[in-house]
């Protein structure tokens, strides 16, 4: 049945991090992002999330690329198109080349209007099973190694099941060999962003020695043929994020040997019905993946707990809970961590609400676009 489009609302949002957060490629302290709304005539309401920074650092798309996109491409597609399923959307804008940040955030909001209007949880709409998922931690680049193992230990005691550190050029060998030293027995990996190229194959090597879980996208973003070199000459799995963009780039990866692990954004591919195509693949191939993270709130980080559910999500991932960067999120309840476990809400759609009041708080400016 053909999904009755009213309205979408399109909400842009900036908040606060608690804590500036530092990559190999510069520091983050405020994330300004979009809230898609997508109204039916029975007034249910879905939500999706832009993933885009401010600067294009992690990749080509910016927030103001996004909502270029979405305005002057995309929600003309969503107006002049009718869909009785998500999966559509995908194919829609398919034409669109890439952009896939912004076709996600409001792809990600027709999955959840479709969940709430078929009462299913949006983990059951796209098929995952998992109840409870298990969650890992992304630790930015500290001041000194003493703040890092301090961090390190704040988050072990909290439970979480492994420990994601961020290295670049200067900060790597010797702070892990330290890190390793005082939690021998902790699932750790390192994520590098992109720092190194091919020539520091010797000096990536020296991590072998460290027992890492993987090594994430150690060389650059566009790269799977050195990603492909450095695999082969190191014992350590790496794992891509950057380099991933859809499910050819996964099968290009494949077919090169150029990773053993894929992180999965839901931004990054393009929104959930890709995400649930590289899921798919990795299933069939082998390929171990997990849920990343681009600092997200709420209705996000809500998007990342269901895709997780989905079988071949075997590792943690970085999907923290709400606290870890919010002093308050935008739903209710916020997203909680226990024992390094979230438990997936049971409510129809991305099962948590949106708090009004939060959003409110936020929200620079909304515009409605009358379908
Ligand atoms: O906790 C999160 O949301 C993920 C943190 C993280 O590692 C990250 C944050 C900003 C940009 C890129 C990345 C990444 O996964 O590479
Ligand atoms: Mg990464």
């Amino acid at each position: 049945m053909t999904i009755p489009i009213k309205q979408l609302k399109l909400h842009k949002l900036n908040m606060r991090l608690k804590d500036p957060f530092t990559t190999s490629f510069g520091t983050f302290q405020d994330k300004e992002f979009f809230i898609t709304e997508l109204i039916d005539d029975d007034g249910n309401r879905g939500y999706g999330e832009s993933v885009a920074f401010s600067s294009p650092w992690y990749s080509e798309e910016t927030v103001k690329t996004n909502l270029h996109v979405m305005e002057d491409f995309l929600i003309p597609i969503l107006k002049e198109n009718q869909i009785s399923h998500p999966d559509q959307v995908s194919d829609l804008f398919h034409p669109i080349k890439r952009n896939n940040m912004a076709k996600s955030a409001l792809e990600g909001a027709a999955w959840d209007l479709y969940a709430k209007r078929e009462k299913l949880t949006l983990a059951a709409a796209l098929g995952g099973e998992r109840k409870q998922i298990d969650v890992g931690i992304s630790i930015g680049i500290q001041p000194t190694v003493d703040d890092l193992i301090q961090t390190i230990q704040h988050f072990v005691d909290a439970g979480y099941k492994r420990i994601k550190i961020k290295i670049k050029p200067g900060w790597d060998v010797e702070v892990l060999r330290e890190v390793r030293k005082h939690f021998p027995d902790t699932p750790i990996m390192a994520d590098a962003n992109s720092a190194y190229t091919i020539d520091d194959i010797e000096h990536l090597q020296q991590l072998d020695d460290l027992n890492l879980m993987m090594i994430e996208q150690p060389l650059e973003h566009d790269d799977i043929v050195d990603h492909a070199k450095l695999q082969a000459v190191m014992k350590t799995p790496i794992c891509l994020d950057e380099s991933i963009h859809s499910l050819e780039d996964t099968r290009k990866a494949y077919e090169l040997g150029s990773c053993k692990i894929i992180n999965i954004k839901i931004g990054r591919v393009g929104g959930l019905t890709e995400a649930k195509r590289i899921h798919d693949f990795c299933m069939d191939k082998g390929i171990d993946v997990w849920c990343g993270g681009m600092l997200e709130a709420g209705v996000g980080r809500a998007h990342n707990v269901a895709l997780t559910t989905l079988a071949q999500f075997v590792l943690p991932g970085d999907t923290a809970g709400s606290s870890r960067y919010w002093e308050r999120d935008i739903i209710k309840p916020e997203v909680v961590v226990e024992n390094g476990l979230i438990n997936v809400p049971d409510q129809p759609g991305i099962g948590y609400d949106i708090d009004e009041e939060a959003m409110e708080e936020f929200t620079e400016w909304t515009r409605v676009y009358h379908f």
